[in-house]
């Protein structure tokens, strides 16, 4: 089997490399994650808790160190990877502080002055089929919800971050969870199907691309496992006459730029009314050109790189098809160099339907515009996608934006704001984007036996 390589996209160099699993390794794992999970489902919620609290200090404590090792292997810029291991503590924090309050039972009266309960019970060992794009944040947002419900996890990490997996894993044992709660598991695709046909696995939880949510999800399905599926997305942005467009221009570009627009909720499709069109395309087009390029270890740098050389490849093919089909350039378009991960942000205009930038999710720093005429249209644009993750809406008539936003196929809709993930936020999609949440109150209740006792 070939190796898993840790590589450097700024530069090409491969860092280090890791033999994958062998399949007795994997038994010897999997086993140590049945056999703990019988006592790690008895210790009461408040010492799990703390022990989630803890993962958060240690995050805080090394953050420099994690945020260096997230930027190694798949390029953001440091600032963004502090952000990000500081988010992961957060959501330690929450739930730490919520978790109790979340899975205590509830109280039924029943019609007939009889009584019953719903106690959430953890269901075993978890399986999280996790991306490169936040590797840290996407399995805290499992893992810190997940573990304190009593169950066990274990991680098949993006094979460019195999770093980071073994990192998170070793947080964990730091903060004193018993050997088993979490495991790193370094294995390719195959062997991660199998692991949903043994027995020992009870579900999955997977972000990614609608391809591998298709094949794990379906696997689980064979199984009788329950999936949880957070996917693509192609967020619209509208942005209509009345609102503060400064304001909005602004935020669309950290919108579309976060992560190097290598995110599910990044702002994907700007809808801007016609008679703002030119203004708010003017200081989209400024406010992004002022961005600054550079090593992403370097505190000035704004972006890098991709975090691979082929996706700034597909990401070009997509705009190349693009503009055969009739899209305009406005900025931007180069070719990629080969072998290189850096790409310059573009924008598209006169994006024809049935061309990928209409249709498909572009994951990097492409912006794509459309001018219409009204909140109506903006609202059919919007929806004119298979996926439904999140949506920003500029208004400055909250009672229409309101109405608007319940309006717009998605899981989230953000006024005047950019779409951002928050620990108290339920957080996931509808269509193509998946299903189930993550975060909040849902989040924990995902992966438990919500159990009715009946007590008469
Ligand atoms: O690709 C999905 C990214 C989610 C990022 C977030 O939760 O903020």
């Amino acid at each position: 089997m070939s190796k898993i390589q840790s590589i450097n996209p700024w530069n090409g160099k491969v860092i280090k490399e890791f033999a994958p699993l062998s399949p007795g390794e994997i038994e010897t794992k999997l086993e140590l994650s049945e056999s703990t999970f019988q006592s790690w489902k008895r210790i009461p919620v408040s010492e799990r808790a703390s022990l989630i609290k803890r993962a958060g200090e240690i995050l805080r404590k090394n953050k420099e160190e994690y945020a260096r090792l997230i930027t190694l292997e798949m390029g953001k810029i440091i600032r963004e990877s502090r952000a990000e291991v500081e988010k992961c503590a957060w959501a330690c924090d929450y739930y730490a502080e919520h978790a109790e309050e979340f899975l205590s039972p509830e109280r039924i009266k029943l019609p007939d002055g009889k009584k019953a309960k719903i106690i959430h019970q953890p269901l075993g060992a978890i399986l999280a089929v996790m991306p490169w794009n936040f590797p840290f944040w996407q399995v805290f947002r499992f893992a810190a919800p997940t573990l304190t419900a009593g169950n066990v996890g274990i991680l098949k990490h993006a094979s460019n971050v195999p770093q980071c997996a073994l990192a998170i894993e070793s947080i964990f044992r730091e903060a004193g969870f018993p050997e088993g709660v979490f495991q790193s598991f370094l294995i390719d695709s195959k062997a991660t199907l199998s692991l949903l046909e043994d027995d020992r696995v009870k579900a999955v939880s997977l972000t990614g691309s609608e391809k591998a949510g298709a094949a794990v999800s379906g696997s689980a399905g064979k199984n009788i496992k329950k999936s949880l599926l957070e996917l693509g997305g192609s967020d619209p942005f509208i942005v209509l006459a009345d609102a503060d467009i400064p304001l909005a221009a602004e935020t669309a570009v950290k919108a579309r730029m976060v992560n190097f627009g290598q995110s599910c909720i990044a702002a994907k499709r700007f809808i801007i009314e016609e008679s703002v069109y030119e203004e708010f395309l003017k200081l989209f087009t400024e406010n992004i050109i002022q961005l600054k390029s550079g090593d992403p270890m370097e505190e000035s740098s704004d972006y890098a790189c991709m975090a691979r050389p082929d996706l700034a490849s597909e990401l070009y093919e997509q705009i190349e098809k693009s503009v055969e089909l009739g899209a305009k350039i406005h900025l931007g378009g180069q070719k990629p160099i080969k072998g290189s991960a850096e790409f310059i942000p573009t924008i598209l205009s006169d994006i024809p339907e049935g061309s990928p930038a209409y249709s498909e999710e572009l994951f990097g720093p492409v912006a794509t515009f459309f001018k219409v005429k009204n909140a109506t249209e903006a609202i059919r644009i919007a929806n004119a996608t298979e996926f439904g993750l999140a949506a920003s809406i500029w208004t400055s008539d909250l009672k229409k934006g309101e109405t608007l936003a319940g309006e717009i196929e998605s899981g989230a809709v953000f006024l005047n704001a950019m779409v951002a993930s928050q620990p108290a936020l339920p957080f996931g999609g509808i269509k193509k984007s998946g299903f189930g949440r993550e975060l909040g109150r849902q989040g924990i209740l995902e992966f438990v036996n919500a159990k009715t006792v009946y007590l008469g």
